[in-house]
């Protein structure tokens, strides 16, 4: 099996107007080197607002750095007030998008059938679907963690066939992680990640489940993350906060290499 390439994200949520946004990915692309971009995938995910200028800045200086978007409309075009369609994020050269993120589930009702729609149309216009799930912390007080993330990714994939499947994204972020500051132990990354893998398995092939790439997402750090990103199953994270700062973004784009 061919090792999978680790992929770092940095969501920056509703942060960074497009100036700021010029200068963070400036700054990033000083702060990284070669081995850097050798050594993982790097992608950011910028507010809509700011997607032009990021892709005018990698395309002009040809920078290794890909970027995508937080959402994606399920609708192809038309009167969505408000909403973003795949088609023109495709156009704005995005690689990826995030769908499913728990601040969406949470604050705008995402449920299971819209981001599958949702994947459905990342695919449809050529995009990567950067899905999460994540279970919040009475579930995992229960125990039922491993069950409520494989709910989700059922429900994610419904009707989506293994030739776009192997090349989804898959970030695991226990909700009560994220922000918080509480990162999850290597040993709990790792216990959701493989069982995502293995449903991955049992849903399409053990081709898809090797190809996937899963991460791991909630208060990662440079510091934590080695720790995280030497498990197995791990590929990666998709870090919040951190990403916000050019300097420890590549720390964990640094540290992830030990992986
Ligand atoms: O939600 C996250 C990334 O999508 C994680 O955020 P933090 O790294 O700030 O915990």
């Amino acid at each position: 099996m061919t090792k999978r390439q680790p992929l770092i994200a940095g969501n920056w949520k509703m942060n960074n107007n497009h100036l700021e946004a010029i200068a963070l990915v400036q700054k990033l692309a000083f702060a990284l080197n070669d081995k850097d971009y050798e050594a993982a995938e790097v992608v950011v995910l910028p507010p809509f607002t700011d997607i032009r200028s990021v892709q005018t800045l990698v395309d002009g200086d040809k920078l290794r750095i890909r970027f995508g978007a937080q959402d994606i409309s399920a609708h192809d075009k038309g009167a969505y007030t408000g909403e973003v369609s795949g088609a023109m994020l495709a156009k704005l050269e995005c690689s990826y998008v995030l769908v499913g993120h728990s601040e969406r589930r949470e604050y705008h009702a995402e449920d299971d059938a819209l981001v599958n729609a949702k994947v459905k149309a990342a695919y449809k216009n050529d995009i990567v679907p950067l899905l999460c799930v994540g279970e919040g912390l009475e579930v995992r007080k229960a125990g039922n963690q491993v069950e409520h993330v494989l709910a989700q990714l059922d429900g994610a994939l419904k009707e989506v066939p293994a030739e776009q499947a192997e090349r989804i994204v898959i970030a695991y972020e226990p909700v009560w992680a994220i922000g918080t500051g509480e990162v999850a132990t290597p040993e709990d990354a790792q216990e959701v990640c493989a069982a995502i893998r293995g449903r991955l398995a049992e849903l399409y092939s053990s081709e898809v489940s090797g190809a996937v790439r899963v991460l791991y997402g909630g208060s990662v750090k440079g510091d934590n993350a080695p720790g995280i990103m030497a498990k197995e199953d791990v590929d990666g994270a998709l870090v919040g906060g951190a990403c916000l700062k050019a300097d420890e973004f590549a720390k964990v784009i640094r540290f992830g290499e030990n992986g």
